[in-house]
């Protein structure tokens, strides 16, 4: 019996609320997991990503297989000791990056070899290294090794791109070492052809996972693309398995999302945002190097618990991205951060209370209503 399970709580519509019991820990769902790519969430120590809400991160296996290396991450006691961080971790499997970063690459049916984008070195990943990295590492939740095609694309080469994805699971799966309160998920493919998805699915079930991701989306399709995906795919999706849509998104894509059942997310851009005076409010989003700030003595966003807006200006904050001051990307990384804490949290308890359809209306109006 492996304690990793997710326990349903409630639903309101296709959304659900729960709670994901996992060996370093329980997290609730739905859930925003920051993203940790190098072993660290840029401009946050752990404990302030833990002060925003956060119960669970995300490392990327690529940028750690290349520095430090995940031999040395092992030696030195795993990642959560590493980088200090005692709940739960879900690594992704590199797939992902070789292909958007990766400075050359080459993929065959029995993996990809590329080039780091560091210092040029040759490596080389397939579903067993994969597996076996996100294991050295010790993360809580493993992904599968996959290859997530470019859209748009030819049908035939999505179904062929899918196909490759699915063989790659089974090898995964075959290399993934069970442990107690630990998880292995598939990753759906298929582009945005309803009738790819559903063999994806039917594929990755009958292998069988702890949980299943949605891949190859937020790419470049539209919310529009990829919520009319997801209502052909999330339904054919088992229902007592957890749900992750990877790489997604911006507040109103999460919203959209849980909606139509998801429970797990990560995106770069509340941290990547934060980095470049981007902050994100209820009102919306605003530039904080904007001239209009600089005499601004109001706090970013009023009730906010976070540092920036409790102890700081609007004012203050144009002025440290002004002066290219580190603090303004780690105070505003730590609000956005906050801010989509919060906003998941006001999601489960919509669904709780079985009000989710209001509190969406609420939250569109708040985000088309700009800075008050
Ligand atoms: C930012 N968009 C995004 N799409 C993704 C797809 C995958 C995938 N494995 O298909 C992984 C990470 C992703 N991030």
């Amino acid at each position: 019996m492996n304690g990793f399970r997710w326990q349903p709580e409630a639903t309101d519509g296709a959304a659900r609320a729960g709670h994901l019991h996992t060996a370093h820990g329980v997290v609730a769902t739905p859930t925003f997991m920051p993203v940790g790519t190098a072993g660290t969430v840029k401009a946050m120590t752990m404990d302030s990503v833990r002060s925003t809400g956060a119960g669970i991160v995300l490392g990327n296996t690529y940028h750690l297989m290349l520095r430090p290396g995940a031999e040395r991450v092992q030696a030195l006691g795993g990642l959560h000791r590493f980088m200090d961080w005692p709940g739960p971790i879900l690594t992704d499997s590199g797939g992902f990056q070789v292909m958007s970063l990766g400075a050359l690459r080459k993929l065959d049916s029995d993996g990809v070899t590329f080039q780091s984008h560091i210092d040029g070195s040759r490596h080389r990943l397939t579903p067993e290294r994969s597996t076996e990295i996100q294991h050295m590492l010790d993360a809580t939740i493993t992904m599968c090794f996959d290859e997530c095609p470019a859209l748009p694309a030819e049908t035939d080469a999505i179904a062929a791109s899918m196909r490759l994805s699915m063989r790659w699971a089974a090898r995964s799966r075959e290399a993934f070492v069970a442990r107690d309160g630990y998880a292995q998920y598939g990753i759906v493919q298929g582009g945005t052809e309803p009738q790819l998805r559903a063999e994806s699915v039917r594929a990755l079930t009958d292998i069988g996972f702890e949980g299943y991701a949605i891949g190859g989306l937020a790419v470049g399709e539209g919310q529009a693309l990829m919520f009319q995906t997801l209502d052909g795919t999330v339904p054919l999706m088992p229902a007592d398995k957890p749900r992750y849509l990877m790489g997604v998104g911006t507040p109103d894509d999460l919203l959209g999302s849980v909606m139509r059942g998801i429970d797990m997310f990560d995106c770069v851009m509340p941290t990547r945002s934060g980095r470049t005076a981007r902050a994100y409010t209820g009102f919306g989003t605003l530039n904080l190097r904007n001239a209009r700030h600089a005499l601004d003595p109001r706090p970013l966003e009023a009730g906010c618990p976070c540092p920036a807006c409790t102890r700081h200006s609007r004012a203050y904050l144009h002025h440290l991205f002004r002066a290219d001051e580190i603090l303004g990307p780690m105070l505003l990384t730590w609000h956005n951060l906050t801010y989509y804490q919060r906003v998941m949290q006001g999601i489960r308890t919509a669904i709780l209370e079985t009000r989710l359809g209001a509190h969406a209306i609420e939250l569109r109006a708040g985000w088309a209503a700009g800075d008050p």
